[in-house]
């Protein structure tokens, strides 16, 4: 029976760290200030939107919530992103994904100043990754990173597999494994012998968006499990990539959905905002 990776404690424990840091910010007269962006009413997004907002409250972080309507034209977006581009009072800026089909989602999240870029979305970024120099680092797989370390894991020397190679997700993961020494290989949809490779895996990160895709077949005795995965089941309750319930027999540890990756996302969010409201003052 593996160990339980729990996201949610671990994520508590980033945000009482964040606290303290904001507390120091506030007694320098720094306030740091996340606007969010949801458009439409999509009802997971609006979840993940309002964790987000509880996360701000309690850390002490400011947090600016702009609900726009589904029918928004792009040139309205366009205008409000320009507009928190400019503000001084805003450090980080978060467009919620998807974003409804008259809007090029690329267009919009490409117009985020880098300064501003807490989801670590931009090529900036992503460029700053892959060359190892400073920027934002992409929430859900710097949580993935932070829950692998502080489980007491290491990750140099150790074959590492990441299953999904999205921008947003699969690909940045690969690349902080990577910057952490590990030997990365990256499968996807067109992966023809996946299973051999995931079974070689000592640390399985999984980032799919397949219920039960991956079996305790897939996983080798002892392995690390992340699951990244949310999808809901046929009973409409969330659950992950990984057949939970029998890769947990088989892997040293594992995580939940929910409770695993999730938390981290938000977590991670956080520290980029603290982030930035720090750079901007060293100015
Ligand atoms: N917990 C959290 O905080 C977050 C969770 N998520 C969740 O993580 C999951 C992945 O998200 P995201 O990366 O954005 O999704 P995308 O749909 O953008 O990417 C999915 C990736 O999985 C690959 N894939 C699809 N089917 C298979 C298969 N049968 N075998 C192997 N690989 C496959 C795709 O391959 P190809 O490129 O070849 O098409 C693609 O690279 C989703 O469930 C999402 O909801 C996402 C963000 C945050
Ligand atoms: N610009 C942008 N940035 C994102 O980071 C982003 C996005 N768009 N669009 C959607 C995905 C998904 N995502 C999650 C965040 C938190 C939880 C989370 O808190 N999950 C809880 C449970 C939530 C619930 O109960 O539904 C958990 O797993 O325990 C999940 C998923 C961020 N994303």
């Amino acid at each position: 029976m593996a160990v339980l990776i729990d996201g949610k404690a671990i994520s508590s424990e980033i945000k009482e760290e964040l606290k303290q840091e904001v507390a120091e910010l506030k007694a320098q007269g720094i306030t740091p200030c996340l606007a969010v962006i949801l458009v439409g009413d999509d009802s997971a997004s609006a979840i993940y939107v309002r964790n987000k907002k509880r996360a701000c409250e309690y850390i002490g972080i400011e947090s600016r919530s702009y609900e726009l309507p589904k029918e928004t034209t792009e040139q309205e977006l366009e205008k409000l992103v320009r507009e928190l581009n400019e503000d001084e009072t805003v450090d980080g800026i978060l467009v919620q994904l998807p974003l409804p089909e008259q809007i090029d989602e690329e267009k919009i999240t490409g117009m985020i100043s880098p300064k501003k870029d807490v989801d670590g979305f931009l090529p900036e970024s992503i460029g700053a990754l892959c060359i190892g120099s400073e920027g934002f680092r992409s929430c859900t797989p710097a949580g993935v990173l932070e829950l692998i370390k502080r489980s007491g894991y290491t990750i140099e020397g150790k074959e590492c597999v990441v299953v999904g190679r999205s921008n947003h997700v699969g690909k940045p993961m690969a690349l902080l494994l990577l910057e952490q020494n590990g030997t990365v290989t990256i499968v996807h949809s067109r992966t023809k012998n996946l299973s051999e490779i995931t079974r070689r895996a000592d640390i399985l990160v999984v980032a799919v968006g397949n219920p039960k895709l991956i079996q305790a077949d897939d996983v080798k005795e002892g392995a690390v499990v992340i699951d990244v995965g949310m999808n809901r089941d046929e009973n409409g309750k969330l659950c992950g990539d990984v057949d939970f319930e029998h890769v947990k027999e088989k892997a040293e540890a594992i995580t939940p959905v929910p409770g695993g990756v999730g938390p981290m996302t938000i977590a991670m969010l956080m520290n980029n905002c603290v982030e930035a409201a720090r750079k901007k003052r060293r100015e």
